[in-house]
């Protein structure tokens, strides 16, 4: 399989059998019913009437009935070996959520992730949370905004912070060794509107209503327990724009996502992104590190900066994403060849030279581009990226990178890094059993 291929959105061998594949689940006879809308009028009126409800609709409106196909054919599973949405290909959207606890009590936060856990089985299968729905004396349980969508590959991820550890909840003989804040690395400026979190909802999802319904939904019923610290927003290319699935570019317009590993290697996942046994307390076996950087980029200056500089910061060319001097976007960076003049092809401070250093050092990289209007004080867009990657242990990857990175890349006069924060996103919940469960017991 070429490297294009493992980026376009597909099924790997791991999702088949555990939590990031395509759904195979079998709808239940009252799922059903209710995506195809005929759990009361429909029922007395016989398969007949079904029928018959579904002709009658206009070609132009999806039936029910097809809602409820598209539901089984863009929905991933929530439970599974390793939680959803870090192998997963992107989707278009996104919605990040840090949240601080509002608690001390250790048996509140069981409770939140109890009900983020059936409340997460029910949005990434589309349906409506909980079973108060109907009820003209009561509040609605689900505020209703993604009635009648699909589920739309909505995948909901979730991690704890450094800060989760501290000595409220009785908790910190559990903190892995390793798992803090992120050091200041040089040229950070920070702002703590867009740092830390005590715990994290990371959704995905084809659609943003979908995913702003998740994050909305997850955060009302967090109340009491936890309250929202920061959120971002995010978007790729959208698989209607781009249907082959081609790496996307960021808004730099370079193709960003090249260089990862390859998502359906299993060692290599198990190498990169995967805790196991010995990496630390057992509780992370089957998870992994999530870092996540808000990096404003300076628009208006990339764009009066021309090709060859643009080529020579990322060292890869715009047009193909190919390394400089190469023909094919997988082609390998050939980082010691030189032109005749004896100069590297490829400068060294370029941002995938530097990142890729002697290539020992890997990441899963997930990142989205966010538009979160103008900046008031500068009258410059406030653009950039919201860079995420998994990794299993974030000093010897992440930091080791970004140490580099921020002393030498050349892409640094293009931007700052504002927000930063860091979570261990826990293994897979089983069905049955929610997420943290092996810290929570
Ligand atoms: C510390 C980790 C990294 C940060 C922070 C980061 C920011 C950042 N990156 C781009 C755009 C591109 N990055 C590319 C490659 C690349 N970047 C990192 C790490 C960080 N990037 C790695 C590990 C790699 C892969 C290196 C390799 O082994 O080949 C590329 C090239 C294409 C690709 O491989 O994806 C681009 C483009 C931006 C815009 C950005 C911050 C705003
Ligand atoms: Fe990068």
């Amino acid at each position: 399989m070429s490297k294009q291929e493992s980026n376009s959105p597909k099924l790997n061998s791991k999702e088949d059998d555990s939590s990031t594949g395509f759904i195979g689940k079998k709808l239940s006879r009252r799922e059903m019913l209710r995506l195809t809308g005929v759990g009361g009028l429909g029922l007395l009126l016989g398969g007949g009437g079904i029928g018959s409800i579904i002709a009658a609709r206009s070609a132009a409106a999806p039936s029910r009935a097809a809602q409820a196909s598209s539901a089984l054919a863009d929905s991933i599973p929530f439970f599974g070996e390793h939680q959803a949405g870090i192998l997963t290909p992107a989707q278009n959207f996104l919605c990040f959520a840090a949240f601080d606890l509002t608690t001390t009590k250790l048996s509140d936060v069981k409770k939140l992730f109890q009900a983020w856990t059936s409340t997460a089985a029910s949005l990434t299968s589309g349906q409506l949370i909980g079973n108060v729905n109907d009820n003209p004396n009561l509040p609605p349980t689900d505020t209703g905004e993604a009635d009648g969508l699909s589920p739309s590959r909505c995948t909901l991820t979730f991690g704890v912070g450094p800060s989760f550890f501290d000595g409220r909840l009785g908790l910190g003989s559990q903190r892995p060794a390793s798992f803090q804040d992120l050091p200041v690395f040089t040229g950070d400026n920070l702002e703590p509107q867009w740092c830390g979190g005590d715990l994290c909802v990371q959704a995905c999802a084809d659609d943003m209503q979908v995913a702003f319904h998740a994050i909305r939904n997850l955060a009302r019923i967090a109340r009491g327990t936890a309250v929202l610290r920061w959120t971002q927003e995010g978007f790729q290319r959208s698989s209607g724009a781009d249907p082959k699935g081609a790496t996307p570019r960021n808004l730099l317009g370079f193709k960003d996502g090249t260089g990862n590993p390859d998502v359906t290697d299993r060692k290599e996942m198990d190498t990169v992104v995967w805790n196991n046994n010995g990496d630390g307390p057992s509780w992370m076996n089957g998870g992994t590190y999530m870092a996540v950087r808000r990096v404003m980029l300076r628009i208006e200056v990339w764009d009066r900066s021309n090709l060859s500089d643009q080529e020579a910061t990322f060292g890869r060319h715009r047009q193909t994403g190919a390394p400089i001097g190469s023909k094919d976007e997988f082609d390998d960076l050939d980082l010691k060849a030189t032109d005749a003049s004896g100069k590297l092809i490829i400068p060294e401070n370029s941002h995938s030279a530097l990142a890729h250093g002697d290539g020992t050092v890997k990441m899963l990289r997930r990142a989205y581009s966010y538009s979160s209007g103008m900046n008031l004080k500068t009258g410059q867009l406030d653009a950039g990226l919201l860079f995420i990657s998994f990794q299993r242990d974030l000093v010897k990857q992440f930091v080791s990178i970004q140490q580099r990175l921020s002393k030498n890349d050349k892409l640094n006069e293009y931007m700052t890094h504002t927000g930063s924060a860091v979570f261990a996103c826990f293994p897979g919940a089983r069905e049955g059993g929610y997420i943290g469960q092996s810290l929570l017991g």
